[in-house]
């Protein structure tokens, strides 16, 4: 299989994502664009990242009623992504509607509990759970609705995996060794984040930010 790293294009401007795209595309196995990524280049600009030939991640993070979240996959028919993002609090119901919606051929990953929080976070909205407890119930519910997957962090993927054999897992805040987090709270290494059984890795800055992409994209692939 082509390689596990997803690089995330988080910048609005086009060109400097072409550009980043462009240079590390012999090392990395897809392209994540995201929201800012999104309003700000539409469909067009999806169109011209897939054009450098490898598979497109559309992580737009869906969470609406179901009718709203169908729609707007429909919307995005002609895409084709790879993998599209919903959020998992959307409910049971969102989650088959999405699925039902999206194309033939195209991951609907529900992501459980982001990456952004920890227990406290979770406290603080309600959630009187652990993440790692949140991360299992909602991954329970994304397989019994017909996801394809989830998004989780490094710190989950081992148990989602053990309940769910043939889930696809989409693990984020990955950082090599003594990389500096920024405002990801739950991380994991690379390595250790496919030894736990994560099927793909999203990179942002540990690669968009380096100096040269490339060589950072490189130096993580060597680790896998
Ligand atoms: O769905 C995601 O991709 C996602 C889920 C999550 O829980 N945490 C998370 O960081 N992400 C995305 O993964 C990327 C992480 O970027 P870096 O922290 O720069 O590597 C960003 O594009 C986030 O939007």
């Amino acid at each position: 299989m082509g390689s596990r790293i997803y690089v995330a294009l988080d910048t609005p401007e086009l060109a400097q994502a072409l550009s980043i795209a462009g240079r590390v595309r012999h090392h990395v196995g897809g392209f994540k664009v995201g929201l800012e990524f999104f309003v700000a280049n539409g469909a067009a600009g999806v169109r011209e990242v897939a054009a450098l030939g490898l598979p497109i991640f559309l992580d737009l993070k869906l969470h609406d009623i179901p009718n709203t979240v169908a729609s707007a996959i429909q919307a995005l028919h002609d895409l084709h992504p790879a993998v599209l993002t919903i959020h998992t609090a959307g409910g049971r119901a969102m989650m088959e509607d999405a699925k039902a919606a999206a194309p033939p051929g195209t991951k609907v990953v529900g992501v459980t509990v982001l990456t952004s929080l920890d227990g406290r976070d979770l406290a603080s909205i309600g959630v009187d759970a652990a993440p790692s407890a949140q991360v299992e119930r909602l991954a329970d519910l994304a397989a019994e609705a017909g996801l394809d997957g989830i998004v989780c962090s490094g710190a989950e993927v081992a148990a989602a995996h053990a309940r769910w054999k043939h889930g696809f897992f989409v693990v984020p805040g990955v950082r090599p060794a003594g990389g500096d987090a920024g405002d990801q709270k739950r991380v994991i290494t690379p390595r250790a984040a496919v030894d736990a059984g994560a099927s793909i890795l999203v990179i942002g800055r540990p690669i968009t930010k380096a100096e040269d992409p490339d060589a950072a994209a490189r130096a993580i692939a060597a680790t896998l």
